[in-house]
């Protein structure tokens, strides 16, 4: 079998988007900018660098007639312009079977630039489509070529509950209590720069949220990076009565060190990875003792191939393994390892940040029932095709 096109389009959301209201969830803007009203200069929210409405979707095709999905949310133009012009001269006519080859070869070929973010997150989207070809080729899901049926469904996480007024975060959770979830991340609202104003903030949101979902249901608490390592120092013993099951990016992915000094206090696992890229970036992680539960996103962190072996070094550590965002090229990562006891599970929302981007694009994706997910022994590959529904919604770059 022989690669005999690349390729790779920017889907850019241009139907309705939620607006974030102030204070809508922590993050590494909140240090640089005028946080008193949540904005910055141009008087957007903080957030707004965060968004995930645009999507590279990339499509391989073989001289047998297969073609395979990937995508990539990171920058996606950058994405894009990295397949174009770096990834796609290294794939022509070669066999995808041969993706260890492949994966090598992209990730050598671009390590002077990119072998964090960006660089990754294309190479990502190159090799998820890869195996999309090697299960259609073989007529089996990908995760039967990566071990197999560990579970006989995946348990999954109710992911949202972005800081709002604390009667809808209730309610919201509680309409999710009642779908049979038995566990959920909540996004906090505050952090350094808005004084112990925001820590009473963020504690009267964990508060409010335990009232609904109870103590005999996971709660997990999502900073995305907004915090510092004195703030968190301060904020873990508060929440440590909430019985959190992890606290999630506290500071910024560089700061290892931070991240191994509140590891260190043992109050809470911190979870973290949707941030860090390669192998090697794992296994920092992992021998500084940084983080007790790892994230990568199998669409960032060096694609299906990546992951796998990420997957054996963090059950070595004895780390379990709960990737970032569900989708499909993480639930077959999940599905075929031991070490990887859930998934992180957004439903279909109107599109706020663009974690919900995904059911906009590809049709395939495993709706939750009861708190567990489902993959399928008979559909072969990932279990994805386009959308043709929302395409009016998109403008799409060739
Ligand atoms: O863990 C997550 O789901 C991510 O951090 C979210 O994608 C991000 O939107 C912050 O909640
Ligand atoms: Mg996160």
């Amino acid at each position: 079998m022989r690669i005999t096109s690349v390729r790779a389009r920017v889907f850019e959301w241009k139907g309705k988007t939620v607006p974030p209201q102030g204070n809508f969830c922590s993050n590494a803007m909140d240090l640089v900018y005028d946080n008193r009203k949540n904005q910055h200069a141009s008087g957007q929210d903080t957030m707004n660098t965060f968004r995930f409405h645009g999507w590279t979707v990339v499509e391989i095709e073989t001289d047998t007639g297969l073609t395979g999905l990937g995508n990539v949310a990171l920058a996606p133009k950058i994405a894009k312009a990295i397949i174009d012009e770096y990834l796609t001269p290294l794939l022509m006519g070669q066999d995808p079977w041969d993706y260890e080859y492949l994966n090598q070869r992209m990730y050598r070929a671009t390590h002077a630039w990119g072998r964090k973010g960006v660089g990754m997150a294309a190479i990502s989207a190159v090799d998820i489509a890869i195996w999309d070809i090697l299960g259609k080729s073989v007529n089996q899901p990908v995760f039967k070529l990566l071990g197999g049926r560990t579970k006989e469904k995946i348990p999954c996480y109710y992911s949202k509950l972005y800081r709002t007024d604390l009667k809808e975060m209730q309610a919201e959770a509680q309409k999710f209590v009642d779908q049979g979830f038995r566990a959920f991340k909540m996004r906090f609202g505050y952090g350094p720069a808005h004084g112990q104003q925001g820590v009473v903030e963020n504690l009267k949101s964990v508060e409010a949220v335990r009232e609904v979902i109870g103590y005999d249901n996971d709660l997990m608490l999502e900073c995305y990076m907004g915090w510092n390592l004195e703030y968190a120092k301060r904020m873990l013993p508060k929440l440590a009565k909430y019985q959190p099951r992890w606290l999630e990016e506290p500071v910024i992915a560089d700061d290892i060190d931070g991240y191994a000094e509140l590891s260190a206090m043992n109050i809470m696992p911190i979870s973290g990875g949707e941030h860090e890229f390669s192998l090697y970036g794992f296994k920092q992680l992992l021998e500084r003792k940084a983080v007790g539960v790892v994230q990568y996103d199998t669409n960032r962190v060096g694609g299906i191939t990546m992951a796998h072996k990420i997957n054996a070094l963090c059950e070595a550590y004895s780390v379990p393994v709960i990737p970032h965002a569900g989708q499909m090229h993480n639930y077959h990562l999940t599905m075929s390892s031991l070490n990887c006891p859930m998934s992180e599970y957004f439903p279909m929302f109107d599109v706020e940040v663009g974690n919900e981007l995904f059911y906009y694009i590809f049709e395939g994706e495993p709706v939750a029932e009861n708190g567990f997910l489902q993959l399928r022994d008979d559909v072969p590959g990932l279990g994805l095709t386009l959308k043709t529904e929302f395409l009016d919604q998109f403008d799409i770059i060739e």
